[in-house]
């Protein structure tokens, strides 16, 4: 369990873990090129280590050593068929860009995950690549894990999403690079680019033309990747210090890929102190240090064109709504009521519990601020953003917070609580 009292102010010069998206795809593709591939800077989280592990169960070969990664790839058909149910475990990204991969395998696997990946909607991924040639079935008709996939002989197919999910994007992308013929994926807004980026960074030909991005089967040759630090780690922070006057955080070698920094828009909107230094290219993605400055935020109107870019922030973001002067609305979002928990509602329900006046929409939330924190004894509901954000909340509480099954964290952010304690002033 996971204690927190209120502090004075945040202070001090931190970096955070690596990135899950970019980890999570780092692996993937090294599988699946020819030749080594070491990662460094890999996010030790059990998601991504989900990964490793479903990768291993499938004959590769990856060394790993705290942050440091070497996968000996064995190219687009080395895989084996594994001899055990593949366990993405809570991770969303695993399980679907996984059953991208396996849709082109010429073997038979099983995927699973725990309780809350298995009721998250698989359709979405299932359908694409039924289409281009792949037999899986699922739970309830397809919908949901297990899922059970027979690959091989795929077609490239032209498809648009009706959701801007990376994850969706990816699967259908990285089915395209065993299919005949190109592979195009159109979303209504453009999601997370790491696949795009990564995959043209292994030398294959990636085209895209405004919210579409084509692919064509070609070879991977291993390579050196360097992952920055994650900003949906790093918006704890950023919350925390920019909501409290009188803190000074500087947070280093953070990712700022474009498709990814939507959480700094939103809270320099808000009235927050933010200043990006030292922006540079980090192997084929954007990263600098973030400099926050703690101030009184104001409520704002979120659009919901800017939802793809923060999607992970928002629990977060209302936090930072709850401690701000006015209304503020987000919409857009019901996307979080698929992800490891339904995260509309219970936000609305452990915020109550400390005090937050707040109200959920059909897509999104209301919050009226400022509001007199209280601690609470939060549930986490098993997820990681959500305990995160209550422990970034409780920050800011009269009394103690606990966070009922706090351990969940190390999903995506092993070390958070630490880190916490460390500029806590
Ligand atoms: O592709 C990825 O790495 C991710 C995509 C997002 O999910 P969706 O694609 O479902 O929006 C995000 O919520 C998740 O944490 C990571
Ligand atoms: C939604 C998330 O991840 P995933 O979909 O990979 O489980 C997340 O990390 O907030």
């Amino acid at each position: 369990m996971l204690i927190i009292e209120k502090i004075g102010r945040i202070s001090g010069t931190i970096t955070v873990p690596g990135d899950k998206s970019i980890s999570h795809r780092a692996v993937m593709l090294a599988a699946i090129s020819k030749g080594k591939t070491i990662v460094e800077g890999f996010l030790q989280g059990q998601d991504c280590l989900s990964t490793i592990n479903c990768f291993r169960s499938m004959g590769i070969d990856i060394k790993q050593q705290g942050q440091r990664v070497e996968i000996a790839g064995r190219g687009l058909t080395g895989l084996q068929e594994p001899k055990e149910v593949l366990d993405a475990g809570n991770s969303g990204t695993t399980m679907r860009l996984l059953s991208g991969i396996l849709a082109g395998q010429n073997f038979f696997s099983v995927l699973t995950g725990d309780q809350s990946l298995r009721q998250r909607p698989m359709a979405r991924v299932i359908e694409p690549l039924k289409q281009m040639g792949a037999s899986i079935s699922g739970r309830q008709s397809g919908q949901l894990a297990p899922l059970g996939i027979s690959g091989g002989g795929l077609q490239g197919i032209i498809w648009e999403t009706p959701v801007a999910s990376a994850q969706i994007k990816s699967a259908i992308l990285l089915a395209g690079l065993y299919a005949s013929g190109k592979t195009t994926v159109k979303e209504p807004a453009i999601s997370r680019d790491h696949t795009e980026r990564m995959l043209a960074a292994f030398g294959i030909q990636v085209e895209r033309e405004g919210t579409a991005v084509t692919v064509r089967p070609g070879i991977l040759e291993g390579r050196h990747i360097l992952v920055p630090g994650d900003i949906s780690s790093a918006a704890f922070f950023m919350v925390a210090a920019a909501a409290k006057p009188g803190s000074h955080l500087v947070i280093k070698d953070v990712g700022l890929n474009p498709t990814r920094t939507g959480i700094i828009d939103v809270l320099r909107q808000m009235g927050a102190d933010i200043e990006i230094e030292n922006l540079r290219s980090f192997g084929g993605e954007e990263a600098g240090d973030i400099i926050i400055r703690g101030a009184q935020l104001k409520g704002i109107e979120m659009q919901s064109e800017i939802v793809p870019r923060l999607v992970d922030e928002i629990p977060v973001i209302a936090v930072a709504a709850a401690l701000a002067d006015g209304v503020t609305y987000i919409r857009g979002a019901g996307e979080l009521k698929v992800k490891e928990s339904n995260r509309l509602a219970v936000i609305v329900s452990e915020l109550r519990k400390m005090g937050v006046q707040i109200n959920e929409l059909p897509d999104g939330l209301e919050i009226n601020g400022p509001n007199k924190i209280r601690g609470a004894a939060i549930n986490s509901y098993h997820d990681h953003r959500i305990a995160m954000a209550m422990a970034v909340c409780g920050l800011f509480g009269e009394g103690k917070t606990t966070i009922a099954d706090s351990a969940c964290i190390d999903i995506s952010f092993p070390g958070f609580g630490e880190l916490l304690r460390q500029i806590a002033r």
